[in-house]
């Protein structure tokens, strides 16, 4: 008979067991050797060839996500070839600020052009030494199937709670883009190889593009330094518990060392599935959230994103800033602006948005003539069917609107699909009385965050407008329930966006509440956000993946599992796994033992059908119970009549059913 203890032992064992280190002697097919982890990798460490070299003082982090921070310009002076530059509106650029000077920042992800594989090597040596970029080449296939696929028409539409019920509605699960998932993880993986010193660099891995590629990274360096951040909503364990590789996900992401996430509610989820699905509890302690697995504490942060103030701020004081305002003054000068900014997808709610516009034109005929909705639909990123349908729909309200209740000179809905420099969506805030973000589900959005900033003006803009500076600025926001800025922004209209009657309510309330009230809200939301800025959040982060990442030294590790089931059991130091030399002496040398037993699963394999002991267990127990010096328990969460037949011819032997309610 096989214990389950035994057979957890050799699950142990079973690993694979190519590239983490020596093999036990007991155990031969334990895959990792139990020892302090700096032992551990040792030879991990020597196999990895960094080409960017690390300096000794200087903290190293290794960003990771989708897409480099850069911009791709093809030469056009004959000689083909690429340049590059900063792309100032990437998140993972802006959020260095926040790090400190002293750290030094290496950028792992994606260029949105397809470089011809002929060139791939110049441009990752250029990218390496004038960025410190490290470009991961996909060939168009495997990019397609892996972002357009997975990531677009399957984990983007889940994590924004759409089920692929019909195969129109998102896209029903589909292996091959799950697998082509797995391998882009796996190639992002093979790039921080690359440049990785694994004892000391941190790795920040960004959005629902990774979420595996924490397991591949643990892999190959038990004690990495991990965080992972979700930028898309996570879901409801309800809706989450549909994906096919939910568990592989979970367990994926929780080899981590921090997760965090935009709000509190998505949090609350990942931890309900890890419950529900992986029988993971988590424990908050001191204002931590940590959950416990395998011995690792994985910890959890909330905190929301935030816009770069320094960037937006010089953008505001560019002359075209200044200019295009002055236009957008005269353009709609007599007329109120509400202002909506959002990508052309299914989740911004841009026709819900339509609909309780030309319902407040319904309702309240005296904005007829005065009032306009602003619609900048920006591209969307995908290019599913559904994208279309949103298109359409967007447009033909659109002209049911402007049809119905425009008239010369007057047109209550603008459209603009066209893309727009940062510069003119800044003259557009400036303008806009409300700004309205009225998505279904969305992980932050930012767009508040900007319209506030931009509304609190400088000296140039507010002359432009004739604003007079000694008195307060104003902004008002209509915002969804359903976004991860929503709980930031308690000065802001909250709305059902689905609720197209209480949407028009909402849009004709912020118009109409009074100058001081609006100035209130303005400043208090004004405060949150200048404070709460990226660099503030990026900062946070790291302070809170150093604290996580603080005792893996003083932990002994084992690596276990095949492929996405692969974890680290993290033990205290002064865990000694049990030798049998050592048990065998201690035995003949007590005088009294004390033995405690449990049944199921210890002395009964849980793969047996019939739980009766057998006659060979019952001789053990009873020659157990013989020896004088010894005192034996059977403890189980079993009833006392079940242990009272079973174990009858056992007399001398203690029983504790029911886990100790009922005691022989
Ligand atoms: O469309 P993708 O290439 O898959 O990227 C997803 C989106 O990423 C960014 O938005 C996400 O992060 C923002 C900052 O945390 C957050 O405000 C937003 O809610 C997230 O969806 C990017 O800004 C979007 O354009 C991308 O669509």
């Amino acid at each position: 008979m096989v214990s389950r203890s035994y057979s957890n032992l050799l699950d142990l064992a079973s690993g694979d067991n190519l590239s983490f280190g020596r093999v036990g002697k007991r155990l031969p097919r334990v895959m990792t050797v139990a020892g302090i982890i700096s032992e551990l990798d040792d030879e991990n460490t020597n196999s990895v060839g960094s080409d960017v070299p690390s300096s000794v003082s200087q903290e190293r982090m290794i960003i990771v996500g989708n897409q480099l921070p850069l911009r791709a310009h093809r030469r056009s002076d004959g000689d083909g070839g690429w340049y590059f530059s900063w792309d100032e509106d990437s998140l993972l650029l802006q959020l260095k600020d926040g790090l400190g000077e002293d750290v030094e920042v290496i950028y792992i992800g994606c260029l949105r052009e397809n470089i011809d594989p002929s060139e791939q090597d110049d441009v990752a040596q250029t990218l390496l030494e004038t960025f410190k970029c490290v470009p991961a080449f996909l060939s168009p296939d495997l990019f397609s199937k892996f972002y357009h696929g997975f990531c677009k028409q399957q984990l983007w539409p889940l994590f924004h709670y759409m089920l692929p019920l019909s195969p129109d509605l998102g896209g029903r699960f589909d292996r091959s883009l799950w697998q082509a998932y797995v391998s882009v993880n796996k190639i992002f993986a093979d790039k921080v190889m690359e440049v990785i010193n694994p004892d000391d660099d941190f790795v920040w891995v960004h959005d629902y593009h990774l979420m595996v590629l924490p397991t591949f990274l643990r892999k190959r360096f038990n004690r990495v330094k991990l965080g992972f951040f979700l930028h898309s909503p996570f879901p409801s364990s309800e809706i989450y518990r549909t994906l096919p590789v939910r568990d592989e996900l979970l367990r994926a992401l929780l080899n981590s060392d921090l997760i965090g996430f935009h709000t509190f509610d998505y949090a609350r989820h990942f931890l309900s599935c890890c419950s529900r699905m992986l029988g993971l509890g988590y424990q908050s302690k001191r204002g931590y959230i940590g959950l416990e697995y395998y011995g690792r504490t994985v910890s959890i942060k909330i905190l929301p994103v935030g816009i770069h103030m320094g960037q937006l701020k010089s953008v505001m004081h560019l002359p075209e800033t200044e200019s295009r305002t002055a236009e957008l003054r005269d353009q709609f000068r007599g007329c109120t602006v509400l202002l909506g900014v959002d990508d052309m997808d299914i989740f911004k709610g841009i026709s819900l948005k339509l609909l309780a516009m030309e319902q407040l034109l319904v309702q309240h005929p005296d904005c007829r003539g005065k009032v306009v909705l602003v619609q900048i639909a920006n591209p969307a990123r995908g290019r599913g069917r559904d994208v279309q349908e949103v298109q359409s729909e967007t447009y033909s309200t659109a002209k049911r609107i402007n049809e119905t209740f425009g008239r010369p000179g007057y047109s209550p809905v603008v459209l603009i699909d066209t893309p727009l420099q940062f510069y003119e969506r800044i003259a557009y805030y400036m303008i806009a009385e409300c700004c309205l973000v009225t998505a279904v589900r969305d992980g932050m959005n930012l767009i508040p965050y900007e319209y506030i900033i931009c509304r609190q003006g400088n000296e140039k803009l507010d002359e432009t407008l004739q604003l007079d500076p000694s008195v307060p600025k104003k902004s008002m926001l209509v915002v969804s329930e359903f976004i991860g800025c929503s709980p930031s922004l308690s000065g802001a209209i909250r709305v059902n966006p689905w609720n197209i009657d209480a949407v028009a309510e909402a849009m004709d309330h912020a118009l109409v509440v009074p100058e001081s009230e609006k100035q209130l809200r303005h400043e208090k939301h004004y405060r949150y956000v200048s404070t709460h800025d990226v660099g503030y959040w990026a900062q946070s982060f790291l302070q809170d993946l150093e604290r996580a990442c603080r005792d893996h030294l003083r932990r002994r590790c084992w690596g276990i599992g095949f492929g996405l089931g692969f974890r680290v059991i993290a033990l205290d130091p002064n865990f000694r796994k049990l030798s049998l030399d050592h048990i065998v002496s201690a035995y003949k040398r007590c005088r009294n033992r004390a033995i405690l037993l449990d049944y199921d699963g210890t002395m009964m394999a849980p793969s047996v059908t019939d739980k009766t002991p057998n006659p060979e267990v019952i001789g053990f127990l009873n020659s157990l119970c013989r020896d004088p010096k010894n005192v034996v328990f059977l403890v189980s969460g079993r009833d006392k009549k079940t242990l009272t037949d079973w174990f009858s011819s056992c007399e001398k032997l203690g029983l504790a059913a029911e886990h100790g309610y009922f005691m022989r």
